[in-house]
Formats: C-alpha cells, structure tokens, sequence
C-alpha cells in the first residue's frame, strides 16, 4: 500500500520502515483459537474464558499469544477476561509486552496520566479508577462540572489529548458494586461505516483539536500538582494537554479505517466555520450514543478485565449506584494518528476478505 501518503496527509515525519509497517495489518497466528471464545456483538467485544493473563505472560509461545491478542484486541474493539488472578505489575508487564508486539517502531511504551500523583504506590503508570476519587474530582476521563445530566456525556476514547495518544488500554475493576457500574463500548469502524461515502470523503481531509485543560482544574482540587514532564512520550511533554489529530484514522494492526473524534476530549474541526464544526461534532457524537448496534454494554463481576483499542473504539462508565466502586487501569501508547487513504472500512475488508 501506498505509505508514502501519510505523512503528506498529517505532516508526520515517519521513519520509512515505520511507513510500510502502519499500512500492512499484523499477522494472527491462530495459536489463541485453542481458547474458548464468543462474540457478544456481531461487531464488538468478545469474552474469552479460561484465559489468565498471568499464565499468557508465563507461556513458552508467549509473543504469539500476545500477538493474537493484540490483533483480536484490535478487530473486535474489546476483550474481556473474566475472573483474573493479576497483579497491577503484571498488567502492567502484559501492557509492556502488548504494545511492544503489536506496535510500530514508534511505539512509546506506557501511559502517565496528568492526574497520577508523583510517587504513588502503584508507581506511574497504573491509575486508579475509584468512586470515591471520583466524587472528589478525579476523574480521568470527562469534566464532572459539566452541567449535563445525560449520561451520554461521557463516551470518549482515552487520552487523546496527547500528541502520541493510546493504542490500548486495560482495565479491572476489583471492588464493585451488588449492580449497577457496568462499561459501555462503541466501535469506530462500524461508525465510519455508517457515513455516506460523501461525508467520510470530506471528513478524510479533515483534522480536530483534542484538549483537556480542565485537568488543571481537577488536579488543583485533588490537591496534586499536575504532570507535565514526559507523559510516556517525549511528544505528550508539558501543560497544554493539547493535540491536533486526523478525524478518520487508520488502525495500523488491522488496516482498518475509523473515526477519531470524541465528546470527552475533541473540542474543533479545524478548517471549517465553528458553527460547522459543533454540527459535525454533534452529528458525529451522535451515531456513537443513538446507534446501540455499534455497542456493547459489560456487567463486571469481581476481577473481570477488559482490554480495549482507544484507536478504533469510544467507551463509557455508569454512574448509577451508590457503593464503593474501583480498579486499576494501564494505559499504553502507540503511534501519532495517522490517515492511509488507501485503507478500506471493516465492512469492505471482511466483505472481501
Ligand atoms: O470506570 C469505568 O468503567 C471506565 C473508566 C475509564 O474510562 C477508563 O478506565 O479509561
Ligand atoms: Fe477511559
């Protein structure tokens, strides 16, 4: 495939080999087959049972294994492994080694949040999800300030308001509540897939500024200073919390096109009028939260785990109960968004695969 086009398309200087690499998808060995699986939607998410993260870490033909993760990850938008008996340093570990194999040259490694306090226990690079946090403004994810009350006001792809954003993200919730809590995701394959060929033409040419500035905000009443040195990548340096990213991108380890905006983190359209851009925005918000075919709703039971594509894929808590809720989150890195116009949709690769 063409990928002497992307850094025309993003200005992104790409080292060569990191071009050919981001267009041609990641091989799946088949070697994860051996597992017993089921889809939960025809498009996303898919739950393996039987499957210890601890065990793939200590497994001879581990790289493979991993690999097909990392590629199942990415093809089905989220994973979910029931009943894990993990440490945070071995999702951690299984973090490392997932982007490390499925990730291109660029690859950056983990995530620090600009809310993970310096020195915390865990270390850096894993953030605590917690109810309690939360109530006090610590969320990682949306302004809880924000005068809505539609709880669709939280769907958002993680961290993109850094330059070098996530590839995944991995997260187990350890304490929960008798019901309620439950993680929503949406694909962004299938959202692209449902634009007018017209539409995705003209959104193709397109970038948007994803921001988080209300961090600031939110650290000064945690009462932590915010992080501002390398945030897992020299590129996510400094206070701006601030980045420019293509609206349609293309998922290097599947090849697939999908859109990149998000109701969390992505405030402009660049290039076009800003009552054209909130329309677009709405309209593009809107196929996540009013399509329940491009979702999937999770009902977490103790040490459950997901791991999830914030390339290719939105997500969403809900705030409906009362009892203490928590877990551990890690977050890796991947590559600057890019745009390979020669890549197809899902619909069209699976059509025609
Ligand atoms: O608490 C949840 O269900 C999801 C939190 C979240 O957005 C994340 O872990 O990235
Ligand atoms: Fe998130």
């Amino acid at each position: 495939m063409p990928g002497n086009i992307i850094p025309e398309v993003l200005d992104v200087p790409l080292p060569s080999e990191a071009r050919t690499r981001l267009t041609k998808p990641l091989e799946y060995s088949g070697l994860l087959d051996t597992y017993q699986n089921s889809d939960l939607t025809p498009v996303i998410g898919r739950e393996y049972h039987g499957l210890q993260v601890a065990d793939v870490l200590a497994a001879k033909n581990s790289d493979a294994l991993v690999r097909d993760i990392a590629v199942t990850i990415s093809q089905r938008g989220v994973v979910f492994l029931r009943d894990q008996d993990v440490t945070p340093q071995q999702m951690q570990a299984f973090m490392e080694r997932l982007t490390t194999l499925a990730g291109c040259p660029e690859s950056s490694g983990l995530h620090v949040h600009p809310l993970t306090e310096e020195g915390s226990e865990l270390g850096d690079q894993i953030s605590v999800i917690s109810s309690e946090k939360q109530k006090k403004g610590g969320g990682l994810t949306h302004q809880l300030s924000d005068t809505t009350r539609l709880a669709s006001a939280g769907w958002h792809s993680d961290i993109t308001f850094e330059p070098v954003p996530s590839d995944y993200a991995m997260l187990k919730i350890h304490t929960l509540p008798q019901t309620g809590g439950d993680t929503l995701w949406a694909s962004g394959y299938e959202v692209y897939d449902r634009l007018s060929p017209a539409l995705a033409t003209f959104l193709e040419g397109l970038t948007a500024t994803h921001e988080a500035k209300f961090f600031h905000e939110e650290a000064a009443r945690l009462g932590n200073p915010l992080r501002t040195t390398i945030r897992g990548s020299p590129l996510n340096q400094g206070p701006a919390l601030e980045a420019v990213h293509p609206i349609i991108r293309t998922n290097p380890v599947t090849g697939w096109k999908s859109v990149y905006v998000n109701r969390g983190f992505t405030r402009r359209i660049n290039g076009v009028t800003k009552d054209e851009s909130d329309v677009l925005l709405q309209y593009l918000f809107n196929l996540v939260t009013q399509n329940h075919d491009a979702q999937v709703r999770f009902k977490w039971n103790k040490n459950d785990l997901a791991i999830w594509d914030n390339r290719s894929t939105w997500h969403t808590a809900t705030y409906d109960y009362e009892a203490a809720r928590a877990g551990d989150r890690v977050c890796s890195l991947g590559e600057k968004p890019f745009l390979d116009p020669a890549s197809s949709s899902r619909r069209d690769a699976l059509r025609f695969s």
